[in-house]
C-alpha cells in the first residue's frame, strides 16, 4: 500500500545542512495500523511528511497504492493527495469557520454539489460524535473534539491512507484513549490504512498492529507490535519500553540481584522472564508445570496489559530445585508456546 524506498532528506546546504533521513525503506500493508516511534529529532515528522510530499525527499521514492509520487506533475500529484488525509498534533483548523463549514472545506476545493457535500459533512459528525456542534467555532471546543473535527474533515475526502502527525501529544490521558478508540474503529469500519508518528509507546501499544522504530534519519527496528514490544532488540526501543516500565525495570534489577544470592547459596536456580500472550495470560500453566516438575518459585517482577486488546504477561520468576529439573520446566513451558527467557 504505501512503500518507501531509499528516502533521503537533507535540509539545507554544505556545512549547515541536517540530514533528516537517510536511505530509509519501508513497507506499509492495506489497512494497517502502522506506528513510527522515535525521540525528538529522530525524524519522524520529515518522514510522515514526506509520504504525501508536504516534504520533498531528497532522493528516493514514494509509492502509494501503486503510484509513484514522486514522478507525478504538480496536478496529477494534487489529486493523489487528496486519497491521502491528514491530522495533526495542534489540530490545523480554519479558527474563523464553524465546524460544519472546517469539514466541508476539502469538498468545497473540489467544488462537490451542495447537497453531496452536506450529506457528506452530516455523516462525518455523526462519525466522529460532533452532530451537535456544526454551528460551533474551533474555540468554543476543547482539544479532543478539535481533533475529532480535524479527523472528519481527513475521511471527508474518503481517503485510502490517514496519516496521523503526533496526534494526540497535545492531549490529556483520557482524551488521547478516545482519540485512539475513534483511530481504531475507522480503522476498522473502512478497512482504512493508518500510518502514526508519536513518542509515546502506549499510543503503539493501544492501536498498532505494526511499529517502526526511528533513529537518526533510520530505521532500527521493526516488526508486529506484540513481537517488538515483548522482545525489544534494540537499545532505542529497550529505552521507550523503559520509560513506560520504569517501576518493574527496577524491580527485575532488584530481581537479579537477589538471583546472584539465591546462587551464591546452593547453586540451583535460574531466573527467567516468561511471556504470555493471547488467552494462555489467563491460563495456569506456570502453577500445573512446576506441580509436575516438582520445581519451586518465587515471582520477583509482573506486569499484566494489553497490546491493542490482546492480553499479555510478563513474570521475572526465580526458579529453585535440580538442575534437570529446572531445564525440564523451562522446555515445558516452550512446549506450551510461553516464551521463556533465561536471564541468569
Ligand atoms: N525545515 C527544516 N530545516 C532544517 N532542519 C530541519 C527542518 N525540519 C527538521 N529539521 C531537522 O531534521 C531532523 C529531524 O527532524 P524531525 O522534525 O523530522 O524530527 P522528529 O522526530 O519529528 O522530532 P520531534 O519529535 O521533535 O518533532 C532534526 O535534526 C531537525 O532539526
Amino acid at each position: 500500500m504505501i512503500e518507501l524506498k531509499g528516502l533521503t532528506k537533507t535540509y539545507g546546504k554544505g556545512s549547515k545542512s541536517t540530514t533528516a533521513l537517510s536511505d530509509l525503506n519501508l513497507n506499509i500493508r492495506k489497512g494497517e495500523i502502522f506506528g513510527v516511534i522515535g525521540h525528538s529529532g529522530a525524524g519522524k515528522s520529515t518522514l510522515i511528511r514526506c509520504i504525501n510530499l508536504l516534504e520533498r525527499p531528497t532522493a528516493g521514492e514514494v509509492w502509494v497504492d501503486g503510484i509513484n509520487l514522486t514522478s507525478l506533475n504538480k496536478i496529477d500529484l494534487q489529486q493523489q493527495r487528496r486519497k491521502i488525509g491528514m491530522i495533526f498534533q495542534h489540530f490545523n483548523l480554519l479558527s474563523s469557520a464553524t465546524v460544519y463549514d472546517n469539514v466541508a472545506f476539502p469538498l468545497k476545493l473540489v467544488n462537490t454539489p451542495k447537497a453531496a457535500m452536506d450529506r457528506k459533512v452530516k455523516e462525518m459528525l455523526a462519525l466522529v460524535g460532533l452532530e451537535d456542534h456544526s454551528n460551533k467555532y474551533p474555540a468554543q471546543l476543547s482539544g479532543g473534539q478539535k481533533q475529532r473535527v480535524g479527523i472528519a474533515r481527513a475521511l471527508a475526502s474518503d481517503p485510502n491512507v490517514l496519516l496521523c502527525d503526533e496526534a494526540t501529544s497535545a492531549l490529556d490521558p483520557q482524551t488521547t484513549d478516545s482519540i485512539l478508540k475513534l483511530l481504531l474503529d475507522i480503522n476498522e469500519k473502512y478497512n482504512l490504512t493508518i500510518v502514526l508518528i508519536t513518542h509515546e509507546m502506549h499510543v503503539i501499544q493501544n492501536i498498532c498492529d505494526q511499529v517502526a522504530v526511528i533513529h537518526q534519519g533510520g530505521i532500527v527496528e521493526q516488526g508486529p507490535v506484540t513481537e517488538v514490544f515483548l522482545k525489544p532488540q534494540h537499545a532505542i526501543t529497550r529505552d521507550f519500553m523503559m520509560r513506560d516500565h520504569e517501576v518493574g525495570i527496577a524491580l527485575e534489577e532488584t530481581a537479579l540481584a537477589s538471583a546472584d544470592v539465591s546462587l551464591q547459596t546452593d547453586g540451583s536456580s535460574k531466573l527467567v522472564k516468561i511471556s504470555f500472550l493471547g488467552n494462555k495470560t489467563y491460563e495456569a500453566i506456570l502453577s500445573r508445570t512446576v506441580r509436575k516438575t516438582g520445581v519451586d518459585f518465587a515471582i520477583l517482577q509482573g506486569t499484566i496489559s494489553t497490546i491493542k486488546q490482546v492480553p499479555y504477561g510478563q513474570l521475572t520468576v526465580r526458579f529453585e530445585g535440580q538442575s534437570d529439573e529446572i531445564n525440564l520446566t523451562i522446555k515445558e513451558l516452550m512446549d506450551q508456546g510461553l516464551d521463556v527467557e533465561v536471564l541468569r
